[in-house]
């Protein structure tokens, strides 16, 4: 049974005895008192947007799971292209639907040769990765006949392998580009985090990637693949309401990560730590933060008020990848800055922990990444999560168009001034 609030109108004395689920109440029960209020809530502290099986995340004891699997056993046990099928199925696969899922992915690795020829090509030579990744995510969908068939079954689900498996293809093709290396094609019998590696990587015919990186780099895909309603996922169902189709909407949801408040914080860190410099710069450093001169990147979480549990592998991993490319000497300068951070009040009070973008950076960046393409690296793996969610909204019978209202605070109406008299 669940439990129940009861809510007085003191204006008018009517009161309504609202049933509260999972810590939730239906804000609609508001409208029983008064069909003209709203509520306010902006940047939606307080706000459940959707119902959702996918992630669950307890943010106060650091708790992340997908479809019920505590994260720790995914990065364990798992491969990315597992979980991609566990987001956007419900369920592990078997072995006969992980072997399908893996073929069908793979079939879809290459991309239209105008993409790279006419659409790549014609971006500036210093175009920022992640702006190109965005655009290029859009200019996919018009390469598709049944892109816009989004009540098709059949239709979706070929979009939705198309999206995970180009998104790869287009962030390596985006790397090489800046560089001016020549496109390296995709390599099918390659896993999926290899056959990425190899597209940005390989130079020659002698080119080997080495497992310990690309165990690597599949731990950080099904790390960052989904985490319910973070910015981009709700940009993705917010356009994804209005029906458009997978690859706009993906491309808005991929807009709102490059932000460096969300995913482009993981560039912002690496930045912030080489502008500190080393070590006896700490201090200082989070001195300047706590007067106000800037935040501390990869610190704090809309939701974590503990330690992201990501964090934690990820800081783990990254001992694997420095045994293979040597220590990332900005490592250092990090575990300085979370060892004071966490002894001092303005952190501790606050509740600011390092998040997923606090150590993935270091990694990324000993791997070899320059840093605008940290957060393209982050986009990959978390076009599964939109997806899932995108695919989600649409069976959702309730869902309707997302069209919040706002608190008007303009004007009171006034008459037109003629130009010569303002
Ligand atoms: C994949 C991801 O998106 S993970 C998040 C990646 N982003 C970052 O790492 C950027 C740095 N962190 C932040 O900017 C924030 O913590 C966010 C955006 C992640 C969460 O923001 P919100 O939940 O809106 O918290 P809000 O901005 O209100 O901060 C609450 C308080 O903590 C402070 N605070 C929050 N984060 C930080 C930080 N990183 N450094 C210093 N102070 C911070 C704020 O100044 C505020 O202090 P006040 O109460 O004295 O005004
Ligand atoms: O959940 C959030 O707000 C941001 C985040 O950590 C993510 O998107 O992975």
């Amino acid at each position: 049974m669940p439990d129940t609030i009861t809510i007085t109108d003191d204006r008018t004395g009517k009161t309504v005895t609202v049933p509260i689920e999972g810590g939730v109440f239906p804000a609609a029960a508001v409208r029983e008192l008064d069909p003209s209020l709203f509520v306010y809530d902006p940047a939606y502290m307080q706000t459940a947007s959707c119902k959702s099986e996918i992630t669950y995340l307890d943010g106060g004891a650091g708790i992340l799971r997908y479809r019920g699997y505590p994260i720790e056993q995914l990065a364990e046990k798992s491969t990315f292209l597992e979980v991609a099928y566990l987001l956007l199925h419900g369920e592990l696969p078997t072995t006969a639907e992980l072997e399908q899922w893996r073929h069908d992915v793979t079939h879809h690795t290459y991309i239209h040769e105008n993409m790279r020829k006419r659409f790549v090509d014609g971006f500036h030579y210093d175009a920022h990765p992640m702006g190109l990744f965005v655009s290029a995510i859009a200019a996919l969908g018009t390469f598709y006949d049944g892109a816009k068939d989004i009540d098709d079954e059949a239709s979706r689900r070929k979009q939705i392998l198309r999206l995970i498996a180009k998104t790869p293809t287009i962030a390596a093709m985006s790397y090489r580009f800046s560089q001016g290396l020549p496109f390296n094609y995709p390599e099918n019998e390659l896993s999926y985090p290899a056959n990425f590696l190899n597209m940005m990587w390989k130079v020659g015919n002698d080119y080997q990637v080495d497992p310990i990186l690309e165990r690597a780099m599949d731990i950080l895909f099904i790390l960052h693949a989904d985490h319910e309603q973070n910015c981009g996922t709700t940009a993705m169902r917010v356009v994804g309401s209005s029906h458009a189709d997978p690859y706009s909407s993906a491309a808005a949801a991929a807009s709102a990560l490059y932000g460096p408040l969300h995913g482009g914080a993981n560039e912002a860190v690496v930045r912030m730590l080489s502008e500190i410099g080393s070590v006896e710069n700490v201090p200082a450093f989070i001195d300047s933060v706590k007067n106000g001169e800037g935040r501390l990147m990869g610190f704090g979480h809309r939701v974590y008020k503990n330690y992201d549990p990501r964090a934690t592998i990820i800081k783990k991993t990254a001992y694997d990848v420095f045994e293979v490319t040597g220590k990332n000497p900005l490592l250092d300068i990090a575990l300085a800055l979370e060892e004071v951070a966490l002894k001092d009040s303005y952190f501790v009070d606050r509740k600011l922990y390092p998040n997923v973008d606090f150590y993935s950076g270091l990694i990324y960046q000993a791997m070899g990444f320059p840093v605008e393409m940290f957060t393209v690296l982050f986009a990959i793996p978390r076009t599964a999560g939109w997806l899932a969610h995108w695919q989600e909204l649409l069976n959702d019978k309730d869902q309707k168009i997302s069209r919040p209202r706002q608190w008007y605070t303009g004007p009171d109406e006034r008459d037109y001034v003629e130009i010569g008299n303002r």
